[in-house]
């Protein structure tokens, strides 16, 4: 943005936008890490209500002088130079509060309900509060009882939590019960932060804005589908949350499963939350319960052991700080699953998604079936069939692999694979893609709700990955071990090629 065009959008008062925003577990590793970075780019963009006011909370020792400084040290640490301008900084610093609180003391909320009159005393009178969760599940309900009980809530407050909402299916319940007492489904944003990622946006406008696609989007054209999503990262020092945990609870049950949805769902009638929410139900309630054969072939768990990290050295799982040396949590998943409905039967669809690859790549490749009748080189015959590949992060993009002549004089008609590429970042320089939580707390701040997950889809997904859950906890044997920087247990690439294919590769 250029500086006139931000200094003008830095004092729009963006009145669909004005709210304040709480958040609980405000120096905790999500609010360092992503939610105060998301909202200072936000308002460097001229993007939040300039009346907007951000409230800390924590059981920290500290006062808002002190915690305006960590945030600017922080955000300082952390931005690239054209992103760090001194007035950008000052302007969010003013913007910040601080509050120390326990939360689970009901005692300590009045604070919350203090600061709120404080605020209308300057002249705001009643602008909603975002409420946001940025601490564990189990504090979700302490945290809505204290607000009620402290006065602290009015009628058009909204509430923010993350994932993963509960451990199973009965403690999601209890977790959505104790914030649907105070906050009405109308009023609950669930974060899933994949839905807020540019090109996962992007997959709905590619399958419903393009005939050409949406025409060929079933079993009839699609052989198979993949989704990994893999981290370099390890644990980074959350071994205590992980390893209660897993990937099954930490990516599966949201992230892919998400991201299934999206490709797998009906067209919605429009793009209001709920006309897409339907949808993704549906593909949930369709996902083919597993069979305790398929448990047994089709799902693959592992864990890492030692192995490298970009050529150097790095711990297994069971060596991280703090880790339990017998854990059987796992850091790799990969899965096969069915979408048992009239578009997709008979149609595959792969999942994988682990810490400690070798390369941080979050794909999706739809894989098309050949041509019914083939003319071609018999020899190239496992070339002959197109692939569209979107990439979600890094190199954010799309690209159709399409089947070309090979030139040149002598080689008759021998076939070559070509992408026909869209890099968004080549193809459109002067857009920044923002970060996944800087549009979803812009969504929460215009209290639109089509990015966020609704109750029924959490419990869904939580119904179809208890089998799992159920199935490894019958079985109390450990995971499959895999080296650091490799791409997971061996069994992961038996699985597909069992059935003929490979995990897609070449991105
Ligand atoms: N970190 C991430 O990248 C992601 C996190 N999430 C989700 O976000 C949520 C937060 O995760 P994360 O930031 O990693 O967790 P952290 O443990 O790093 O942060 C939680 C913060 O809440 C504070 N806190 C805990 N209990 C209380 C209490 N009783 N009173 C006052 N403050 C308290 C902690 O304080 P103290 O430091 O004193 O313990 C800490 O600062 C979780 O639901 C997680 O699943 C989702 C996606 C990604
Ligand atoms: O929700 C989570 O996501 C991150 C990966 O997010 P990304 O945007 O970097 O792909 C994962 O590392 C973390 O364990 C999980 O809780």
């Amino acid at each position: 943005m250029k500086p006139d065009q931000k200094a003008a959008a830095g004092s729009a008062e963006n009145a669909d936008r004005a709210v304040d925003l709480a958040i609980f577990g405000a120096l905790g590793d999500l609010a360092r890490g992503r939610l105060w970075p998301a909202l200072y780019q936000l308002d460097r963009e001229g993007l939040l209500a300039r009346s907007t006011r951000l409230l800390g909370l924590s059981r920290h020792e500290s006062d808002t002088d002190d915690f305006r400084r960590k945030i600017v040290g922080l955000l300082e640490d952390g931005l690239n130079g054209d992103e760090r301008d001194a007035e950008s900084l000052e302007r969010f610093a003013a913007r910040l509060e601080y509050r120390r609180l326990d939360f689970t003391r009901p005692d300590d909320y009045a604070a919350i309900a203090r600061w709120r009159q404080e605020l209308r005393g300057e002249g705001s009178n009643a602008r909603p509060l975002v409420v946001y969760m940025a601490v564990g599940a189990a504090l979700y309900g302490d945290v809505c009882a204290g607000l009620e009980r402290g006065g602290a809530l009015g009628e058009h407050d909204r509430v923010v939590v993350e994932k993963p909402v509960g451990h199973d299916l009965a403690s999601s319940h209890a977790v959505n019960d104790a914030v649907g007492a105070v906050f009405p489904e109308s009023r609950t944003y669930r974060i899933d932060h994949y839905l807020g990622k540019e090109t996962v946006q992007n997959l709905i406008a590619l399958r419903f804005a393009n005939p050409l696609f949406g025409n060929q989007w079933n079993q009839n054209h699609i052989s198979h589908v993949e989704i990994t999503v893999a981290e370099t990262a390890g644990i980074e020092g959350r071994f205590g949350y992980f390893d209660g945990a897993g990937q099954l609870r930490d990516m599966v049950q949201n992230h892919l499963l998400q991201l299934l949805c999206l490709i797998a769902m009906e067209p919605p009638s429009s793009l209001d939350a709920d006309a897409i929410r339907d949808e993704k139900v549906k593909v949930l309630k369709a996902l083919k319960p597993l069979t305790q054969e398929a448990l047994e072939q089709d799902v693959v768990r592992g864990q890492y052991i030692a192995g490298t990290r970009d050529g150097q050295p790095v711990p297994g799982y069971r060596e991280e700080d703090g880790a339990d040396s017998a854990s059987h949590t796992e850091t790799f998943v990969a899965l096969k699953t069915e979408v048992a409905n009239w578009r997709w039967a008979g149609v595959p669809f792969y999942l994988r998604t682990g810490k400690r690859l070798p390369e941080k790549r979050s794909r999706i490749v739809i894989h098309f079936r050949q041509q019914p009748h083939y003319i071609f080189d018999p020899d190239q015959r496992s070339l002959a069939a197109n692939k569209l590949i979107i990439r979600l992060q890094p190199d954010e993009g799309i690209a159709l692999q399409v089947l070309t002549k090979d030139s040149g004089l002598e080689k008759g008609m021998r076939l070559r694979p070509g992408p026909l590429h869209l890099d968004f970042n080549s193809a459109f320089p002067e857009a920044r893609i923002p970060d996944a939580y800087e549009r979803l707390l812009l969504e929460v701040m215009k209290g639109r709700q089509y990015l966020f997950v609704r109750r029924d889809e959490v419990e869904y997904a939580w119904r179809w990955c208890e089998q799992l859950l159920d199935h490894w906890q019958a079985l109390d044997t450990p995971p499959r071990r895999y080296p650091a920087g490799s791409w997971g247990p061996v069994a992961s690439i038996a699985m597909i090629t069992r059935d003929g294919r490979s995990w897609y590769e070449e991105y």
